[in-house]
């Protein structure tokens, strides 16, 4: 176990989302949390690279140098770290425990590297992988969306592949959802996460 103390502050199983850069997870992540907001939190994960437009330090993610992320990292601050495109992302405890305090359900954007440190912790969550619908596409979402450039996206895209080989490993991923149709893949992320949203409704109508 790399983690014991998380275990002190659990409520409902924490969501991990993964899947390629590009997928569509935020997208989803942002329905669910606007449609369920007293049921989900974020976890703000660190990050090393520079925001994008839009992008608000302390809430979709907090912006360091590497040389804070590694103070952080030395010190024992995070739950799991990795490097993806050249950039370094960490989840820290208290990025959990803030939302675990609230007795939220937290959400855990975090790549394939995140996927197989978590689980060696005890936070006994429920894994979902966010997938395209072919790599062409996923391609083509990347451009559009038009935040990397040509270098990065490349990375991305190489990291994606592994991605989606690792998506289909048995017993990484409780549930797959291919992202094509958006409104057909939210539904499939409500539907798969239906057993817990009901608990923390029920849990916090009768408190
Ligand atoms: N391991 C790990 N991965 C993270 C963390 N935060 C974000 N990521 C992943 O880092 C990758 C790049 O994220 P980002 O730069 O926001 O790009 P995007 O996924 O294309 O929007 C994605 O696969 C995220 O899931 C984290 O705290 N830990
Ligand atoms: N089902 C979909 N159909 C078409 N475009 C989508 C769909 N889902 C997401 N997108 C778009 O694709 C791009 C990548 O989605 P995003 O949520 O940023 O992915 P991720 O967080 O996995 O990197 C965004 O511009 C988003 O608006």
């Amino acid at each position: 176990m790399r983690d014991a103390t998380i275990k002190a502050m659990a409520g409902p199983r924490p969501v991990v989302l993964s899947g390629p850069s590009g997928a569509g997870k935020s997208t989803l992540l942002k329905k669910l949390m606007k449609e369920y907001d007293s049921v989900f939190g974020f976890s703000v994960s660190h990050t090393t690279r520079s925001p994008r437009p839009g992008e608000e330090n302390g809430k979709d993610y907090h912006f360091v140098t590497r040389e804070v992320m590694q103070a952080g990292i030395d010190k024992g601050d995070f739950i799991e770290n990795a490097e993806f495109s050249g950039n370094m992302y960490g989840t820290s405890k208290a990025a959990v425990h803030d939302v675990q305090a609230k007795n939220l359900i937290c959400i855990l954007d975090i790549d394939m590297q995140g996927v197989r440190n978590i689980k060696q912790t005890d936070l006994n969550a429920i894994y979902i992988s966010i997938q395209p619908p072919s790599t062409e596409i996923l391609e083509k979402r990347l451009r559009d969306r038009k935040t990397e450039s040509e270098d990065s996206l490349q990375r991305r895209l190489r990291a994606a592949k592994v991605d989606m080989e690792f998506s289909k490993e048995a017993g990484v991923f409780d549930v797959v959802i291919v992202n094509d149709n958006l409104d057909v893949a939210y539904g499939q992320l409500k539907d798969a996460l239906l057993e817990e949203i009901n608990m923390v409704k029920k849990t916090s109508a009768s408190s």
